[in-house]
């Protein structure tokens, strides 16, 4: 029996993933919120699932550490990792958006500064644009940042628009929409491909009949 090992997070993320899992008969009874256990084995033993922070489950799946894992988008386009991206799993929907002070001016700052928890997604972005841009690396609450002038605009994820709104900050510029992906390790799809093959297809199909 091929073992498989699942990368995921705690957060957001977690309860849609092992609903999907279990659509495929994948359960992991011994897993409960609270929990400070990092590994946990699924009830037949076959799978292992590790417990992440979000923006690691592309590294712990390129080096092979995990062989699959469920991450967002934006820690994928972050993290530019070399996996194989194979579900678009059509949760943890929300997009990237640069947000500032309603009415600020992008074009017209000379220098932008942006902070941002994505500091490769934002200057990839803004590169595209062909505007140089300073970024601040935050790891949370990145709406503060303009507004007591640590930086000129945010790169950030808008889900409902709350927190933009509850600080007076709006959506200045949409990027890309962003929803939860399965992915894979290269090496492991290929020597572990009799059970990660029809994992993927059954991933697929229960995505397939859930949406339907
Ligand atoms: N409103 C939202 N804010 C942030 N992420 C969201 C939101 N809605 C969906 N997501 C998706 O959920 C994923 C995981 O979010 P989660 O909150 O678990 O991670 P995190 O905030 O990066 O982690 P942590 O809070 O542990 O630092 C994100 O990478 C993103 O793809
Ligand atoms: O559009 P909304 O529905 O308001 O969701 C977006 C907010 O949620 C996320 O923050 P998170 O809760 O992860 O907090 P942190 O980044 O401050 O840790 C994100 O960074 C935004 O701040």
């Amino acid at each position: 029996m091929e073992k498989i090992k699942i990368a995921l997070t705690k957060g957001r993320l977690a309860e849609k993933s092992l609903k999907v899992f279990e659509a495929i008969g994948i359960n992991f009874s011994a897993f409960y919120k609270d929990s400070r256990k990092l590994i946990l084995p699924s009830d037949c033993g076959q799978y292992e699932m590790i417990l992440v922070k979000a923006l690691d489950v592309a590294t712990y799946v390129e080096n092979g550490a995990a062989d699959i894992g469920i991450a967002g988008k934006d820690t994928l386009l972050e993290a530019n990792a070399n996996v194989f991206e194979l579900v678009d799993l059509g949760f943890g929907k929300c997009r990237f958006a640069v947000a500032g002070s309603p009415g600020f001016d992008i074009e017209r700052a000379v220098k932008l500064s942006v902070a941002t928890k994505y500091p490769r997604v934002a200057t990839e972005y803004f590169q595209q644009k062909g505007k140089q841009v300073e970024t601040i690396k935050l790891n949370g609450s990145v709406e503060l940042a303009p507004l007591v002038g640590l930086s000129d605009v945010i790169v950030d994820i808008v889900e409902t628009g709350r927190t933009l709104k509850e600080n007076g900050l709006e959506v200045l510029e949409n990027m890309h929409s962003i929803s939860a992906r399965l992915v894979v390790n290269k090496a492991s799809y290929k020597t572990k491909s009799e059970t990660l093959q029809p994992f993927v297809e059954g991933i697929k199909q229960a995505i397939t009949v859930s949406e339907g």
